[in-house]
């Protein structure tokens, strides 16, 4: 890619970019949130036309109207966001859209076990996308791609959702692919991987490539300052400022799933002012079902939820917000955000009848109009302005404004799932400081993350959830990702305090009931019918 400009109303997202990408290497973007390295990888795979530039594959020029003219030249991406039916087969999922290639039949099979043979991928053609874990569909994602003829792969953020073993190996696929002769591009704001995998990296800051790094000759904090285009600053330590007061306490909490199988088992938990509660788990145990509990957007089929002294478990959100909940949602865009309303009315959001967005019956736009470029000023959100939409920031800076917003309210207890998801390693680094910050003033929070080291460094207690269950306590100050790693999928280790067994299927039952959290765990080669 050369020369490469495209612009936005107020913003250039990337002025003047290059980038050359080696056959049979993988190569990695790294820059702060908004530097634009998804705007290239789109316009890259035909999502986005370029002003100026041009884009050469294998010698020859190549002029992109639409991702179906990148993949005709060997270009796959897979997004963050996975797109998969999940009430379809990995076959389906895979062939779905490109019929003509192999047809939907004995054919399809046998080249997706080719491919997912030749590149380690372990995947079964029969198995069906609910019942897989992140990392599996992370798998069907890039056999999909490798099956449409893709030659380079790119890959969003792929190691965010990931626990340490799932990245080992997914790295492993990925150079398993760079053997074969493919190329991969991916995007990462997790530097320490960064460099133990990539050949090449490029470092885009504030729309444009400021130069290459060698990974052998880097330090994450070098790679970082190369973004950032100044040294930074070393994080303080934190020392722990728990108090005595219990701010919220969970007692026997059960939800249930239509069938009437437990999405949430008997949690009881109690979170101290000034307390950071980590809860750790592969995605899809139960996590999502207890945010939803405690902030009130489902309700609790038995137990209780108090916060400071007053019995909340059957309030309405609203009620439960205007005392002072808190709420950093697992997915910005379906909770977080209207994507297609301009910032300053996303900062009202879910804060109607608040200050100093409303005077208790009218909204009052100016006040919060000045609040919104505050926070942007504070939060370092980089936009044109308040009134662009909160669609056309990039992830990072939809993030910021919304912890911004959240922090704002000067929360009691703060539910924070997965909080720096998609933040660079600078913001990243803010926004624990502003949590922390808020700690020493008594906040009590909830910290859901699938970044372990964020999990293990923020938090003052750990606890395990595992099929909708707090199966074990770990001590953030011992315990490593790798034995948190281990402990999420269902294994005992060392540094952890078992408190109740994990469960297990008993005989007959059906663990292919999709109303039970499935554990995101486990291989896609295991034998049919295997626990998981
Ligand atoms: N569709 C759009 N309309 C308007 N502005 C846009 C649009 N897409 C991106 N931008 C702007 O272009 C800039 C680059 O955004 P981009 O998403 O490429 O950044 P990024 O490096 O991928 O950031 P992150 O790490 O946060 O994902 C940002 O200022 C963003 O607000």
């Amino acid at each position: 890619m050369s020369g490469i400009t495209k612009r936005f109303p107020g913003v250039v997202a990337n002025h003047d970019i290059h980038l050359s990408v080696r056959k049979g290497s993988v190569h990695a973007l790294v820059g702060e949130n908004g530097a634009g390295k998804s705007t290239l990888m789109k316009i890259l795979y035909g999502m986005q036309k370029p002003d100026e530039g041009t884009i050469t594959v294998d010698g020859t020029t190549a002029v992109f109207g639409s991702p179906a003219d990148a993949i005709s030249r060997g270009i796959g991406m897979v997004h963050q966001h996975f797109m998969l039916a999940d009430n379809l087969t990995v076959l389906e999922n895979t062939v779905l859209g490109s019929e003509k290639l192999h047809g939907i039949g004995g054919a399809a099979r046998r080249r997706i076990k080719e491919i997912s043979d030749r590149y380690g991928l372990g995947v079964r053609p029969d198995a069906r996308v609910e019942d897989l874990g992140v990392a599996d569909r992370q798998r069907v994602e890039i056999l999909k791609v490798l099956y449409r003829g893709a030659t380079t792969l790119i890959l969003d953020e792929p190691t965010a959702v990931l626990v340490p073993q799932e990245v080992d190996a997914l790295f492993g696929n990925l150079r398993e692919l760079k053997a074969e002769g493919l190329s991969v591009i991916f995007i990462s704001h997790k530097l320490g991987e960064v460099l133990s995998v990539a050949d090449d990296i490029t470092v885009i800051r504030r729309g444009t490539t400021v130069g290459t790094a060698i990974p052998s000759e880097t330090t994450p904090r070098q790679l970082a300052e190369l973004m950032v285009g100044s040294e930074l600053p070393t994080p303080e330590t934190a020392e722990s400022t728990v108090t005595e007061r219990a701010l919220l306490q969970v007692e026997g909490l059960k939800l249930l799933a239509d069938g009437g199988r437990p999405l949430l088992d008997d949690i009881s938990f109690t979170i101290h002012e000034g307390e950071v509660l980590g809860i750790a788990g592969v995605e899809g145990n139960g996590q999502t079902e207890l945010v939803d509990a405690l902030i009130g957007l489902k309700g609790a089929d038995s137990g209780t939820i108090v916060l400071a002294d007053e019995e909340i478990t059957g309030w309405a959100t609203r009620r439960r917000r205007e005392k002072g909940v808190g709420y950093i949602p697992e997915d910005r865009h379906r909770h977080g955000l209207l994507l297609d309303s301009p910032l300053w009315e996303n900062r009202i959001l879910g804060h109607v009848t608040e200050r100093p967005n409303s005077s208790g019956f009218w909204l009052t736009p100016g006040p919060a109009q000045d609040d919104t470029r505050r926070i942007v000023e504070e939060y370092d959100v980089r936009t044109p302005g308040i009134d662009v939409t909160a669609g056309s920031l990039s992830g990072g800076n939809q993030q910021k404004l919304i912890v911004g917003r959240e922090m704002s309210h000067k929360p009691r207890f703060l539910i924070a799932a997965h909080p720096t998801r998609g933040v660079d390693v600078g913001a990243q680094a803010q926004i624990w400081d502003q949590i922390r910050e808020a700690r020493r003033e008594g906040l009590a929070v909830l910290l859901i993350s699938a970044d372990l080291d964020e999990l293990i460094g923020l938090s003052d207690t750990l606890r395990v959830i595992y099929r909708g269950r707090l199966v074990a306590d770990a001590d953030p100050a011992t315990i490593t990702p790798e034995e948190l790693g281990s402990a999420m999928t269902g294994a005992a280790t060392g540094h952890l305090e078992q408190h109740a067994p994990a469960p297990q299927a008993a005989e007959g039952e059906d663990l292919d009931d999709p109303a039970v959290p499935a554990p995101r765990t486990g291989t896609a080669d295991e034998p049919e019918g295997e626990a998981r």
